[in-house]
């Protein structure tokens, strides 16, 4: 297997900075839920507050869409909804293949939410021969034996990693050979994958030991600062646990007015 991840060029086709895809599904989930509340417009600064983002830096992602909105109007909602669904890739239904069925695994499988944003659970596999035909969320789950078939069968190229991270590596090396071009990742190891294939990583633990940092900060500036004790040994620096370079959101460190701080992470 060929190691080295994809390096994607800072835009994309059509000269869309990554950046700006990465914010695209915010306005999404903003726009659904007007969409949902029936309200027809809404102007840059309403639709910004409601995604976590900054209106200029809105304003410049949208003229990426060629939607500059109606002096005195706003954006027109559903034609919003419509464009950015295009601009993602939404207006297709993309199926997925889930890898390892247990706590997690059967939860996103569970989750009805991918379905209503275009994506349609295909098929589930582990490599538990006990498990094998059982039903998980009115799927039967399969074995890990006919992995390649079912890639090919269901035309899949997504996939979801949700085994221990000691068999990551050699499910993904498997459905990268199968076809598979794109992988979201849960376990908590680096994959290694070959040019032209995509990993985006979910992990909610660094999440969590983000917060812990600025929560430790926080109770920190509610005790103040210790005073300087003359000839006192000053404690070892604490280095805080950020977003990798280069991940959305890794040089602002907290979620900030522009709310590009997701829990997907870049692998
Ligand atoms: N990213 C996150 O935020 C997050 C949160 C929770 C769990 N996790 C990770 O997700 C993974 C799954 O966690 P879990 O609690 O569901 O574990 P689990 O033990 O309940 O389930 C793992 C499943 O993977 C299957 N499996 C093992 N090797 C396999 C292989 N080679 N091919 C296919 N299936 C295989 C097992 O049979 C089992 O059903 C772990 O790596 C865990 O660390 C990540």
């Amino acid at each position: 297997m060929a190691t080295g991840r994809t390096h994607r060029p800072a835009t994309r086709s059509r000269g869309i900075p990554e950046a700006t895809v990465a914010r695209l599904p915010l306005y999404l989930r903003a726009l659904t839920a007007l969409s949902e509340r029936s309200v027809p417009t809404v102007s840059s600064e309403e639709l910004a507050t409601a995604a976590g983002v900054n209106s200029a830096k809105l304003r410049k992602d949208f003229s990426y869409l060629g939607s500059y909105g109606t002096r005195g109007v706003g954006y027109d909602v559903e034609y919003l909804v419509y464009q950015i669904s295009r601009e993602l890739g939404l207006t297709q239904d993309w199926p997925v293949v889930i890898v390892g069925i247990g706590n997690l695994g059967a939860a996103l499988a569970n989750y009805g939410g991918f379905a209503s944003r275009g994506f349609r659970v295909a098929a589930l596999i582990d490599a538990d021969p006990a498990m094998a035909g059982k039903p998980v969320a009115g799927i039967p789950v399969q074995h890990t034996d006919e992995l390649e078939k079912i890639i090919t069968d269901n035309g899949v190229s997504i996939g979801v990693i949700a085994t221990p991270a000691g068999a990551a590596q050699q499910v993904c090396d498997r459905l990268v050979a199968a076809g598979i071009t794109s992988i979201l990742n849960f376990a908590p190891t680096v994959l290694s994958v070959p040019d032209g294939v995509d990993v985006r990583k979910v992990d909610l633990s660094i999440e969590l030991q983000i917060l812990a940092f600025h929560e430790q900060r926080k109770a920190g500036e509610e005790v103040g600062a210790p005073e300087e004790v003359a000839g006192a040994v000053p404690p070892p620096p604490v280095a805080p646990h950020r977003a990798p370079s280069g991940a959305p959101g890794a040089d602002s460190g907290r979620q900030g007015p522009d709310g590009d701080v997701p829990a997907v992470m870049p692998a």
